[in-house]
């Protein structure tokens, strides 16, 4: 069965924040919600939720809201959630580290499990992490079954690394560096970029202040 590729994209990436918060809910003991509380709980707006939760058939019902356990069960299917995704993370400075700290496996079923680097770092354990040196890349990626990289190195290094990555059988990179790598056909590129995201900020506060001050 493969929903996600029938699922729009946009409703995809809300998919791990419903369900991040229907687990808090189902933990609370909560049975049903209605598309407006989640609304006020997201942050997105009830007919976004409406309209994403049709994409997985009829579950909710008029009165009555959504059933917490049906949508997380048939959450959970789409995303995979039972099933842990090794994650690994290359170049542990000060990004490399503050993302090793964090983890993602509290909030999700990703973690980082192996960190690679060239610096002293290497043969040590950061944050439960162990970090390998670059020449045992290929056979960790390969033994650990990793298909994602998240790549923090300096960006003259950031080509050639995801060449090896990729000729390790990776099909996903979040890219922090500056620069915009490529990559064949079937691998697919996350660029993250921190500054962007502020400006965005400042240009809806800038611009649409009175929609979000409600005002
Ligand atoms: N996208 C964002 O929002 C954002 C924010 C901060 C930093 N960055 C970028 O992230 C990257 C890392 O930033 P930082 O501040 O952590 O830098 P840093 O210098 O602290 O860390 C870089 C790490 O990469 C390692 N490294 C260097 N060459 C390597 C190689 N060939 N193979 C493996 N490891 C190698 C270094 O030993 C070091 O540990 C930079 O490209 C920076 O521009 C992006």
């Amino acid at each position: 069965m493969n929903e996600q590729a029938r699922i729009p994209r946009a409703t995809a990436k809300r998919l791990p924040i419903y369900y991040r918060y229907l687990t808090f809910l189902e933990d609370a003991g909560t049975t049903r919600i209605s598309s407006a509380e989640l609304a006020e709980a997201t942050k997105f707006d009830a007919a976004t939720i409406r309209r994403d939760f049709s994409y997985f058939g009829a579950l909710g019902k008029r009165g009555y809201g959504y059933d917490v356990k049906a949508l997380l069960s048939f959450f959970a299917k789409v995303l995979d959630q039972n099933s842990l995704i090794n994650v690994a993370l290359i170049g542990v400075g000060n990004l490399g580290q503050a993302l090793l700290n964090f983890n993602f496996h509290q909030s999700s079923n990703m973690r980082i499990a192996a960190a690679f680097d060239i610096n002293e770092h290497r043969g040590k354990i950061l944050s439960g992490v162990p970090i390998y040196d670059m020449s045992e890349l290929e056979e960790q990626i390969k033994a650990q079954r990793i298909n994602i990289a998240i790549l923090t190195v300096p960006q003259e290094a950031a080509q050639e690394i995801t060449d090896t990555l990729v000729a390790a059988g990776v099909k996903g990179i979040m890219n922090f560096t500056p620069l915009r790598v490529s990559v064949p056909d079937g691998v697919r590129v996350q660029n993250v970029d921190l500054t962007n995201e502020l400006q965005t900020l400042v240009y809806f506060i800038q611009n649409y202040a009175s929609i979000t001050t409600g005002k």
